[in-house]
């Protein structure tokens, strides 16, 4: 299965549009765990165990486990979700960008070493940064296109002279992800649930691209704005959440708190739908 026939058959599965994002912060671990880097492993693998029946992905994001040397914990944390949940993507959001020679170990690092099923990336240096992901035909490369925090503004809504009709960046991108861009089908974009009139804009252009949305929860995103505005019927959406769900409790009971908050979230996005 490639990744976008894994998503679909995930967010069926799990009647879900949820991703929980894994974004460990050793500071934030509930009691004897607190401060202690060496448990990243096993927090992250006791919210898996928690929402692995409730959700349509899981993210964890690189430098949460390279900040504390903790890549090995990241290995061993996405070997768990094949293992437990083999039916669930892992979307390993890196945010990568970098001429080909270079983007070529970084798609080996997230493919190879550490089994992603799809990555983020970022799309500023053009099509050749790209590419080498694109050589992994059964993943799923996720472009940055309107990003949730204010500063994504200052690039990605500028418009651009030299396009006919003077698009704005992030329309011109998500207008090449859906066409000349996405040579093998496998490009989905990110688009920010604190802007859902722009997420209405990207599916008009990408109809049926997966969108990757986080925003929602610590953010203060709209989740039923972002539903009524990206989802479409055969057009996945990936709604990240990351603190809300890690941090739900900080006690003892974290696992058991996480699953409540993730399951009212997918609810609330579900009724949206
Ligand atoms: O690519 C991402 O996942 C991403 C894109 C974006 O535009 N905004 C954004 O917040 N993210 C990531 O989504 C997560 C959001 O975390 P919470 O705000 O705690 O839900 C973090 O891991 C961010 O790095």
């Amino acid at each position: 299965m490639n990744f976008i026939q894994q998503i679909h058959a995930a967010a069926s599965l799990n009647n879900s549009l949820l991703c929980v994002g894994l974004d460990p912060e050793p500071a934030k671990f509930p009691g004897a765990w607190k401060g202690d880097a060496g448990r990243i492993f096993d927090f992250c693998s006791g919210i898996v165990d928690a929402t692995k029946d409730l959700v349509i992905a899981f993210k964890p994001q690189i430098a949460y486990f390279a900040a504390h040397r903790a890549e090995d914990q990241l290995e061993r944390l996405m070997a768990h979700i094949k293992r437990v949940a083999p039916h669930v993507p892992v979307i390993l959001d890196a945010k990568r960008g970098d001429i080909g020679s270079t983007a070529e170990q970084y798609a080996r690092e997230a493919f190879e070493r550490y089994q992603a099923d799809a990555v983020t990336l970022s799309p500023f240096m053009g099509l050749d940064s790209i590419e080498p992901y694109l050589r992994y035909p059964d993943k799923g490369a996720i472009l940055l296109c309107r990003t949730s925090n204010t500063g994504g503004n200052d690039w990605q809504m500028q418009r651009l002279a030299d396009v006919p009709g003077q698009p704005r960046l992030f329309e011109h991108l998500a207008a090449l992800a859906q066409t000349a861009w996405n040579k093998n089908g496998q490009l989905g974009l990110v688009v920010g649930a604190t802007f859902p009139g722009e997420i209405a804009r990207v599916r008009e252009l990408a109809p049926t691209l997966p969108l990757l949305i986080p925003g929602v929860g610590a953010q203060g995103g709209d989740a039923e704005a972002t539903v009524k505005a990206g989802w479409r019927e055969g057009a996945p959406i990936i709604v990240s959440s990351s603190r809300a769900v890690l941090y739900a409790s900080s006690g003892d009971d974290f696992a058991a708190a996480a699953r409540r908050v993730a399951m009212q979230t997918r609810d609330m996005l579900n009724a949206a739908r």
